[in-house]
């Protein structure tokens, strides 16, 4: 009788290092403090969602269109904002009124790049908690800042063990302004800069143009073909106000690693050099008291006027004198308007905060034109 061979078979010994490794990934999770029944209750990946585009264009509104749509599903959402600042959090759709089961909020730089680890921590916490707490998740929603280079974003997927294992990126979601997105593409970037715009288009897998009220049919058309030169594949929406059907964003599977590597052979590697462009920043303004609406309309719509074309974003949370509301304000470039919110809650104190974002912004010039607005003017 021939030997019995105890050395186990090429497929054998795969499978064998494959359990190895899946176990030392449960020892690691376990000692992350998640439970392994509530990991395995957790077998299927989360689907994750990067919603980008540059300033303004209608990520926060597409955002709260999809929480509002999707109402019944539970999904995490991750708000990223630039600036000194943070406004967003005021304008998502809470869950009380249909919103998302988790929000974090990071402010303190861009997930691209500064806060990348707060990032990861954030998805991991979200993995955490959604383990624990034994629901299933339904998604998670990232709204990047208008200024992020998505790559690293995506990255992040690829990078993490534990959020590889238990996430897939579904799609880059790109929003476009359809009036003041040409301009952002053209702008030429000191050396060593990406342009974001550009960027945002370049790893979109879906693309919508939104603010089609604002551009007639040639300049569609003329933008259209812009885009294309930047990203040929991925299909294209035409909307107002960020409408578009759910499920022609989320659930799509439009993520492809392989072709992103086809183009970007550097995109894995972690150590990639990754400069915003420093010449753009933000001014926050936050003080108490109450705004003369008047005062306020004459003092920012000049402000837009003579300097809009270096403002690319003014956004506010105001208290506006006479008015319960909060009073909230947008601005892209040297469009502009207002309107009255939710009510303040009355335990909070009236408190303005207002931000703009852009080019050789002067501080001083802001605050004081701000504060002249003021009925009553409480603060330094
Ligand atoms: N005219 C017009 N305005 C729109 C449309 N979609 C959104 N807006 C407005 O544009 C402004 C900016 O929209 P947001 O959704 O806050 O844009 P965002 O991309 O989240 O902005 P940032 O986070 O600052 O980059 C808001 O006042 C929106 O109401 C649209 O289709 N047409």
């Amino acid at each position: 009788m021939e030997g019995l061979s105890i050395s186990p078979t090429q497929p054998e010994a795969k499978r064998v290092k494959e359990l190895q490794a899946e176990c030392k990934k449960l020892e690691k999770y376990q000692e992350e403090g998640i439970a392994e029944d509530a990991l395995a209750a957790s077998q299927s990946k989360v689907p994750a969602h990067i919603l980008t585009g540059f300033l303004g264009s209608g990520k926060t509104t597409l955002l709260n269109h999809i929480l509002r749509e999707t109402h019944g599903k539970r999904f995490a959402v991750i708000e990223n904002e630039f600036g000194e600042i943070g406004i967003d959090d005021k304008l998502i759709a809470r869950r009380e009124d249909l919103g998302a089961e988790q929000i974090i909020e990071m402010n303190n730089g861009c997930i691209c790049c500064t806060v990348r680890g707060d990032l990861i921590q954030g998805l991991r916490s979200i993995l955490k908690k959604t383990a624990l707490d034994g629901n299933k998740l339904d998604g998670v929603i990232i709204e990047t800042t208008g200024l992020a280079d998505p790559a690293p974003v995506a990255q992040t997927f690829f990078a993490d063990d534990l959020i590889q294992a238990r996430m897939t990126l579904d799609g880059i979601i790109t929003v476009v302004d359809a009036k003041h997105c040409l301009q952002h593409l053209r702008e030429e970037k000191p050396e060593g800069v990406e342009n974001e715009a550009v960027e945002q288009l370049a790893f979109a897998d879906r693309i919508i143009v939104n603010k089609t009220d604002l551009v007639d049919a040639a300049e569609l058309e003329g933008l259209t073909y812009e885009v294309r030169k930047i990203n040929a594949v991925a299909p294209m929406i035409y909307t107002q106000n960020s409408k578009v059907a759910v499920d022609e964003i989320i659930g799509i599977r439009g993520f492809s690693l392989d072709r992103v590597l086809e183009s970007d052979t550097e995109f894995l590697k972690d150590d990639q050099d990754h400069q915003h462009d420093q010449s753009v920043s933000s001014v926050g303004i936050e003080c108490p008291g109450e705004c003369d609406q008047e005062k306020l309309n004459i003092w920012i719509a000049t402000l837009l006027r003579e300097r809009g074309v270096d403002i690319f974003r003014t956004k506010g949370v105001l208290a506006v004198k006479g008015c319960n509301q909060r009073f909230v304000f947008q601005g892209i470039h040297m469009i502009f308007g207002g309107q009255p919110q939710d009510d303040w809650p009355e335990e909070e104190e009236r408190v303005n905060r207002l931000i703009f974002i852009g080019r050789n912004l002067d501080r001083e010039e802001l605050q004081r034109g701000f504060r002249s607005t003021l009925v009553t003017y409480i603060g330094p």
